[in-house]
């Protein structure tokens, strides 16, 4: 298997942004409190995942944690303010958009990462608790390296997740399964998370980055059109009137392909009635 040659792709604190073959790769980069993160964290992998999506030579989006200890941690403990996550004590007004003033960054980067036409997929080593575990759930894939841990820990630090948390968690496991998650707070070995459709491999640490790279080439080389239009038909019913405006908006960006959609443009553009009856009444 040939290696992959990252070249970094934005200067970045918190995170490392990194590309190569068709494929970004977004790493949390605070191995000193287990990839927890801080709303500057999550702020810049939102800037990261723009540049992906908007960048054509990118196909398929790898989200992951710096080291072999945690893919992440969740919010960053020590700046939960009482009202969410902060900035830093000492340093209230650093991040522009307001981290001064307490809220979940996080909710923003979950309904990004869903709302991404590529596919998102978390390689997870160590720990992908809290907020962390939440991260890799809703991301399309998971790789797993044989010493990950899962698990939620909410009820035992005050905090729960009742967004994609627990709806997408559900999908995911099965309710019962989910519940038994977040009620004890149990860790889940990568074996056992496998087993319960947590994850989608899990390989040997050591292995980890190729085999999740392995994946992404193997999705590089499918239409792109067509993971688009999987990924927003898996989520339109999950994500509701949002998830169907995806869909139906995908399914616009097709029209406006075709003869039929474009005689209507051309029609206005000429200042003439436009003649539909060319085109057939499909049964
Ligand atoms: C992750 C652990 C299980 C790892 O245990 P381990 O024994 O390997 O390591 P240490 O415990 O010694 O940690 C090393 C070092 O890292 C610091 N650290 C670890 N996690 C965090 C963290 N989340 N925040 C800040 N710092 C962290 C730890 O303090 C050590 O540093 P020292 O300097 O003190 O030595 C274990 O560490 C662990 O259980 N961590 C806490 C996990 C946690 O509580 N996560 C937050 C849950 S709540 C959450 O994530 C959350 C965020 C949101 O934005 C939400 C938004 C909306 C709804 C819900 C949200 C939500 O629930």
């Amino acid at each position: 298997m040939k290696n992959i040659a990252w070249e970094i792709a934005g200067e970045f604190e918190d995170i490392k942004y990194e590309k190569a073959e068709g494929i970004a790769k977004i790493t949390i980069n605070r191995p000193e409190v287990r990839n927890a993160f801080r709303p500057l964290t999550v702020i810049e992998m939102m800037r990261a995942l723009e540049d992906a999506r908007e960048d054509h030579e990118t196909g398929v989006i790898i989200l992951t944690g710096e080291g072999p200890d945690a893919f992440c941690s969740g919010g960053d403990q020590k700046v939960r303010g009482d009202a969410g996550y902060l900035d830093s004590p000492d340093a209230p007004q650093r991040t522009p958009g307001g981290a001064s003033v307490g809220r979940f960054h996080v909710t923003d980067l979950h309904v990004q990462i869903r709302r991404c036409p590529k596919p998102v997929v978390a390689m997870v080593a160590g720990y992908a608790v809290g907020g962390g575990h939440v991260l890799h759930v809703v991301c399309d894939l998971t790789i797993a390296a044989d010493n990950a841990k899962f698990g939620q820990v909410g009820p035992r630090v005050g905090s729960f997740d009742g967004g994609f948390g627990a709806s997408v968690l559900t999908q995911l496991v099965g309710p019962k399964r989910a519940k038994e998650i977040w009620f004890l707070c149990r860790m889940y070995s990568s074996d056992e998370a496998y087993e319960m459709g947590l994850v989608n491999k899990v390989v040997p640490l050591a292995e980890l980055e190729t085999e999740t790279v392995t994946w992404c080439r193997e999705m590089l080389e499918r239409s792109p059109f067509a993971l688009r239009l999987l990924k927003a038909s898996f989520h339109a019913h999950e994500d509701g009137f949002a998830g169907i405006q995806q869909l139906a908006h995908d399914a616009n960006l097709l029209f406006y392909g075709s003869e039929e959609a474009r005689e209507g443009r051309d029609a206005f553009k000429e200042k003439r009635s436009p003649d539909f009856s060319q085109f057939p009444r499909r049964p």
